[in-house]
């Protein structure tokens, strides 16, 4: 105890013995009454209370200011230290060929990753603030500081690697034709592309995604005119390129979606009963040229929801997803190009969000929540060609990644890519917030095991061939190498290729000069022979003739040789599509499949097929494999089983065996 507090507690000490003598001692005919008395010592014990309270608040206080006078104390000392940093080498203004051939280089990933650092804006050079992220291709360093516990700090260097790192030097058009211009291409001819600019709030995703924006809504229409030219040879170079583009934009805030292209209405967004997403409600406008697509655009970005944050006074607080479908009129089977341009909402640290009210608190929380899911499901996609487990991608726990569910389905058969963008700001005040961003997304980025170039298992299965082999074949075996390999099978392995919709391929063999559909498809059904070919050999043995596909697209059951005597299984009549059946012991050839689901029947009888495997780790839930399809004859259909699909685990569980 104190001196003063002595001084102060002691009279107190006294009052109160003196006060407990005239409430238990002799009440005379002055002495107050009992109900007086307790009333009174309650006021007293609420002064005290009180008191302590207010000397409690007061401490506190100081508490605070003290903190805060060590935040700014260390504040200065950071940029003291930044300033003793060397000043980074100015990188050179464009990206070699060597980095950008690096960078897009075929290793058989679906993901790029990028860095984008920003300039120290001015605001921020009048606060003295100092740039400490250095891009330097095809990694980043960032300086931060280092404290110890024993008070010592130094300068610490971080290195991450990255595919791609832009500068403050690389402007937009060097970003735009390094990440974004190559996705048209892939949109042109049915498949899926992603952009995604991620960071911290303020650190210039708007910036480029708008950029971004601006270039494509040019850009997509002369590449179309250029198909069409190379495909059409009486082609006017007209805006009828026989591509149509449709657009519509909207933004996602935790589990709600507005429209950007209808004054905010509310939206919705599921999945049907055949697994494809659906935006409800959304307005969708066909886009004539690049200046109506530049306008839709705008019109949304304006409807943005923005607020202040401590970082930047017009923050954008929810993911915005520019969705452009592109149809291809001389293809209607072929599925619809997608390309999706996503602004991401910025992510805050606890520090960041420290003023927020509790609404603003649970938006961040929302919003990290919905970022986590993301990045979780790109990394397990990564990682399902290494693994041999079940990897499993949580791509329905967030609005976002549902409705980029394609781009992580292992199963999708469109060819898909997706370019993550992150942004960093590049001041010394920032680094602890890059080296989040870092390590968000350092895991994107999967490398994969080298891929076989010379090796090819068997040369008369296509699910074997790596590229390099598939181009051979291409080139070796159709129209003296009329099919450009280049624009049919750019990165894909044979059983990519083989995934890709008949549509698809036969439109990107389109894209090559003097190639109708009919050699097109010709081709598409040789490859297609190969496949199974080969799947119906490993099936039933080396010995037993394969199943055919007709040049009309009509497929010949794989025949295996009756068993003379053998009971007939099944009434074969009760078959229909969508059935669930077990197959024969010796048609399991490796107990992989015991059942298969019954897709479609073939005139000669025989069935469609597509595997339905054990989960790996958990033999009473089974998988269903929709891309694993082959031809059964019907004396190896066993039994019809009852499968139950289980929503919550994704897992088809087996009830009963009719
Ligand atoms: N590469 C760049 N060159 C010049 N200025 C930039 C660059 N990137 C960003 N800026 C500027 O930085 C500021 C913040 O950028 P922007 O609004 O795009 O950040 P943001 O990451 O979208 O922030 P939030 O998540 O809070 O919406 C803007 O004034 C923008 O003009």
């Amino acid at each position: 105890m104190t001196a003063t507090e002595m001084t102060t507690s002691q009279p107190d000490l006294a009052e109160k013995e003196e006060r407990q003598q005239s409430v238990a001692g002799d009440a005379g005919p002055d002495s107050i009454p009992a109900s007086v008395t307790a009333t009174a010592l309650c006021k007293e014990k609420h002064a005290a209370w009180s008191t302590l309270n207010s000397t409690l608040r007061a401490k506190e206080g100081s508490a605070a200011e003290r903190l805060l006078g060590q935040k700014a104390q260390m504040s200065s000392f950071i940029f003291e230290a930044g300033l003793k940093l060397p000043r980074p080498e100015p990188l050179p203004e464009a990206l070699s060929d060597e980095i950008l051939l690096a960078a897009t280089k075929d290793d058989g990933r679906d993901t790029t990753v990028c860095i984008r650092v920003r300039p120290v804006l001015p605001h921020e050079e009048a606060k003295g603030e100092y740039p400490v992220v250095i891009a330097s291709n095809p990694g980043l360093n960032v300086h931060s500081m280092d404290f110890r516990w024993n008070g010592m700090s130094n300068i610490k260097t971080n290195k991450y690697e990255v595919d791609l790192a832009f500068g403050p030097e690389h402007d937009n058009d060097v970003v735009y034709n390094a990440v974004a211009k190559p996705l048209i291409p892939l949109v042109l001819s049915n498949g899926m592309g992603t952009l995604l600019a991620y960071g911290q709030t303020g650190s210039g995703k708007t910036y480029t995604m708008t950029s971004m924006q601006e270039r494509i809504a040019t850009d997509i229409f002369s590449l179309a005119r250029q198909h069409r030219c190379a495909r059409d040879p009486a082609y006017n170079g007209s805006d009828d390129t026989g591509f149509v583009f449709t657009l519509c934009f909207f933004e996602l805030m935790g589990k709600q979606a507005f429209d950007l292209l209808d004054d905010r209405k509310s939206i919705s967004i599921l999945e049907d009963t055949f697994g494809a997403v659906q935006i409800v409600g959304a307005r969708q406008e066909d886009v004539v040229d690049s200046t109506h697509f530049l306008e839709l655009i705008e019109r949304g970005s304006a409807l943005r929801r923005t607020e202040a944050t401590a970082k930047n006074e017009t923050s954008s607080r929810s993911h915005a997803v520019c969705c452009i479908k592109v149809r291809n009129n001389e293809l209607p089977e072929a599925e619809d190009g997608m390309l999706y341009l996503v602004d991401l909402a910025g992510s805050e640290n606890n520090s960041d969000s420290s003023h927020h009210n509790r609404d603003r608190i649970n938006e961040t929380k929302e919003i990290n929540k919905s970022l986590g899911t993301l990045k979780e499901c790109i990394r397990n996609r990564s990682l399902v060609g290494l693994s041999n487990n079940h990897v499993h991608i949580p791509f329905r726990t967030s609005r976002l990644t549902l409705i980029l569910k394609e781009a992580f389905d292992p199963l999708s058969t469109r060819q898909c890519r997706t370019t993550v963008i992150a942004n960093v700001s590049p001041g010394i005040l920032d680094a602890q917030q890059t080296l989040n961003t870092m390590r968000y997304i350092e895991p994107l980025r999967v490398t994969l095991p080298p891929q076989p170039t010379a090796v090819v298992d068997d040369q008369t299965n296509p699910a074997t061939w790596t590229n390099a082999y598939l181009r051979k074949w291409i080139l070796a075996n159709y129209l003296g190498g009329r099919v450009d390999p280049n624009m049919l099978c750019p990165t894909e392995s044979g059983k990519q290729l083989c995934r890709v919709p008949m549509g698809t391929f036969i439109n990107r063999c389109m894209l090559c000069e003097g190639v109708d559909p009919r050699h097109a498809k010709e081709l598409y059904l040789k490859l297609w022979n190969l496949l199974i070919d080969a799947r119906t050999r490993n099936r039933n043995g080396p010995s037993k003739p394969a199943a055919r596909i007709d040049a009309d697209g009509a497929r010949k059951a794989s025949i295996r040789p009756a068993v003379p005597g053998r009971p007939k299984q099944l009434a074969v009549k009760q078959l229909k599509p969508g059935q669930f059946v077990a197959l024969t012991p010796d048609a399991i050839s490796d107990g992989k499949a015991p059942i298969v689901l019954l897709l479609e029947k073939r005139p000669d009888g025989a069935w469609v097929v597509a595997d339905v495997v054990a989960a790996e780790n958990d033999p009473d839930r089974y998988e269903l494999l929709i891309a694993d399809r082959w031809v059964a004859h019907t004396l190896l259909l066993k039994k019809l089983v009852e499968l139950e699909y289980d929503r919550k685990s994704r897992y088809y569980i087996l009830k009963n065996v009719v």
